[in-house]
């Protein structure tokens, strides 16, 4: 901790490699508003693997894409703060913008074929991501790009350095990607669900190879997944999204043994056994999310909660702390949690220690897991 309260929202640099502040998200659609993405708060430090999850629409990846600028205006509208390294992202000037992405910034995505260009060769394609940056000769280049190629795994590198992507498999693929990623050597590394195609063994190769260079380079990683058992994997912390929000956000270990907020419950709990060890996905939780372009003026929540009261009628919970768990990032916006008259903080006694868990077991996986496929083009 650097001793700022994450409940501070003073305009101004904090000491997080990446602070987003009050981020809004709002896309003006024929069909109406789209509330994508509202009063998210988040960071990540240097070194640190934060992942971001929830159903599918919850709002990850514009939440991923607003960091760099990437949601399109419009239809997107955005306000709110991006703190990266002292500036905020969203009024730096256009070249600075760049430089940011292009020096600071590494991006996996979901889909590498779509991602990486089929008629130019692998090995090209790493060559350019790292003279885009680096005043380097080709030849030099050329040789980074086999070393970032063994690097992320790709056995027989200077061989594979002239194949095209059809030429590699999936898992190979999604390497190619990591190493283009990586080729500008960045303090920070956002990934958008990529390894959801991947088989379950080149996925925890994959997995593991983004743990070392974490502890390698010390770099930090926005990671994006449905996947509880992606987050038992890889996270140190985790954030809960729902319907646009940020739920619940704690270190990993909270999460998995001390979940707060009735929708994380319900997700990890509402299957036998953990998901952690199970390595389940997640699980249904009965009910819909709402409709983003029709939200009422209460806890987006409380249609599907267990735990819902006539207060959660009231409006957007704000983000409490709960009680006594030792982990000091551990907030949920839940009303469960604020059992002072005004509370913004720690409350006194965490109220729902055995409050009844979300019965989901008869929900339709499909409403929570894409699949594969994402709702964003
Ligand atoms: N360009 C866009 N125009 C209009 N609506 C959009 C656009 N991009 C995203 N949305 C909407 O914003 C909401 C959040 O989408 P987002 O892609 O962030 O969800 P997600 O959590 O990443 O879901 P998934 O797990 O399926 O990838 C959804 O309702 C989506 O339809
Ligand atoms: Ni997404």
């Amino acid at each position: 901790m650097d001793g700022q309260s994450h409940f501070d929202t003073t305009e101004s640099a904090t000491d997080h490699l990446l602070q987003i502040e009050d981020l809004d998200v709002t896309f003006r659609t024929k069909r109406g508003d789209v509330e994508a993405v509202n009063g998210i708060d988040l960071h990540v430090d240097a070194g640190e693997i934060l992942c971001l999850v929830g159903e599918s629409g919850s709002g990850k990846s514009v939440t991923a894409q607003s960091i760099i600028d990437l949601v399109p205006q419009p239809p997107g509208e955005i306000s709110g703060r991006v703190w990266y390294k002292g500036q905020d992202l969203r009024t730096v000037n256009s070249a600075e913008l760049r430089r940011v992405r292009a020096d600071e910034v590494g991006f996996i995505f979901q889909d590498p074929m779509s991602s990486l260009n089929p008629v130019h060769t692998v090995g090209r394609q790493i060559v350019e991501a790292i003279r885009a940056q680096n005043d380097v000769s080709k030849s030099d280049a050329r040789e980074r790009a086999i070393e970032l190629m063994e690097r992320v795994g790709i056995s027989d590198a200077g061989s594979r350095f002239g194949d095209y992507p059809f030429e590699f498999s999936g898992g190979m693929r999604q390497r190619v990607m990591i190493a283009i990623a990586l080729a500008n050597e960045p303090d920070l590394l956002i990934a958008d669900e990529p390894t959801t195609a991947l088989d379950v063994t080149i996925q925890a190769q994959v997995l593991e190879l983004v743990r070392e260079l974490r502890d390698e380079l010390d770099m930090a990683v926005i990671w994006i997944t449905h996947d509880f058992g992606v987050v038992a994997e890889i996270a140190d912390h985790v954030a809960v999204m729902y319907a646009g929000n940020v739920v619940e956000t704690a270190d990993v270990y909270e999460v998995f043994d001390d979940p707060k907020h009735p929708y994380t419950r319900g997700l990890l709990e509402s299957i036998p056994g953990s998901a952690a060890e199970q390595g389940r996905r997640l699980t249904p939780v009965e009910g819909e999310p709402p409709d983003l372009t029709a939200l009422e003026p209460a806890c987006r929540f409380r249609d599907r909660c267990p735990d819902a009261m006539p207060r959660c009628e009231d409006g957007m919970p704000a983000t409490f702390v709960p009680d006594g768990d030792g982990d000091d990032r551990h907030e949920v916006r839940c009303y469960l949690y604020d059992d002072a008259p005004n509370a913004d903080g720690p409350t006194d006694d965490g109220p729902t220690a055995d409050a009844p868990i979300v019965d989901g077991s008869n929900g339709d996986l499909s409403t929570v897991d894409s699949g594969g496929e994402s709702s964003h083009e």
